[in-house]
């Protein structure tokens, strides 16, 4: 079974355009998980131009399904991912000036860091995740780190199932493997979309959660979110 897991970052981007509360972020994701999302996920960047540090404290009693806080495991950051307690850590190598996140780790070069991140998260019962490019030397570093799980990147399959070619997803496909082969759960996101989520989940072997968050909230301007989930959770059965 997937996992939905709903980005919220884009509803406190429309709030914060405006300076008020509208829309609320914390009722968005309580009115997610009514319509069925089987997680919530956040992303607070060093600059808050979308979540904000206090919208994570403030989804932590709300969030009833899966928490996932996604981020650079800066000091600010591992601190508050520390006290909330989520169900998951996403590490995210983010540039602070990238205007979304352009790349997973290099899990070669930066192992000792990794797993000395994992390893504090993990001690206080936080699952974790890294973002991946489809790369398997890289799903071979992860699994040098310690971490329960990978999420692969998945901006390049998204961009060339939109130019018409399914042949994007072969890298994905190996990576899964070895991912199970290893023991690695895999999480995937980025540029998920209802058009191109279906042909990801038939081809990737043990998905456990796909977040997702730009598409979802972009296809809800015309659908509604009620609907969007359903139609999500439709494709990932
Ligand atoms: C790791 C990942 O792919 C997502 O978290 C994505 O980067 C969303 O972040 P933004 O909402 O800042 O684009
Ligand atoms: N981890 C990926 C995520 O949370 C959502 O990414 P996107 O759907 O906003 O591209």
């Amino acid at each position: 079974m997937t996992k939905l897991s709903v980005n919220i970052n884009k509803i406190a981007t429309l709030r914060n355009s405006r300076g008020g509360d509208a829309p609320n972020v914390v009722q968005f994701a309580k009115d997610a998980q009514r319509f069925g999302a089987e997680g919530i996920t956040v992303h607070p960047r060093p600059d808050e131009r979308h979540i904000r540090y206090q919208d994570v404290f403030d989804l932590k009693s709300e969030v009833t399904t899966e928490f996932n806080i996604e981020g650079n495991p800066i000091p600010k950051f591992i601190d508050m991912v520390l006290e909330v307690k989520p169900t998951q850590v996403t590490l995210v190598p983010d540039a602070e000036d990238a205007i979304t996140s352009n790349a997973g780790w290099d899990t070669v070069k930066h192992k000792d860091f990794l797993i000395d991140v994992i390893k504090e998260f993990k001690n206080n019962g936080i699952r974790t995740s890294i973002f991946v490019d489809p790369d398997l030397h890289q799903i071979e570093g992860a699994k040098e780190t310690g971490t329960d799980r990978i999420e692969l990147y998945t901006e390049a399959y998204a961009h060339q199932f939109s130019l018409g070619n399914k042949d994007g997803i072969k890298p994905y496909m190996e990576c899964a493997g070895l991912a199970n082969t290893l023991g690695l759960g895999i999480n995937a996101g980025h540029d998920l979309s209802l058009d191109n989520i279906k042909y990801f989940k038939e081809n990737i072997t043990g998905l456990l959660e796909v977040s997702i968050g730009h598409a979802l909230i972009s296809e809800s301007l015309y659908l509604g979110a009620k609907n969007v989930i359903k139609m999500y959770l439709d494709k990932l059965k």
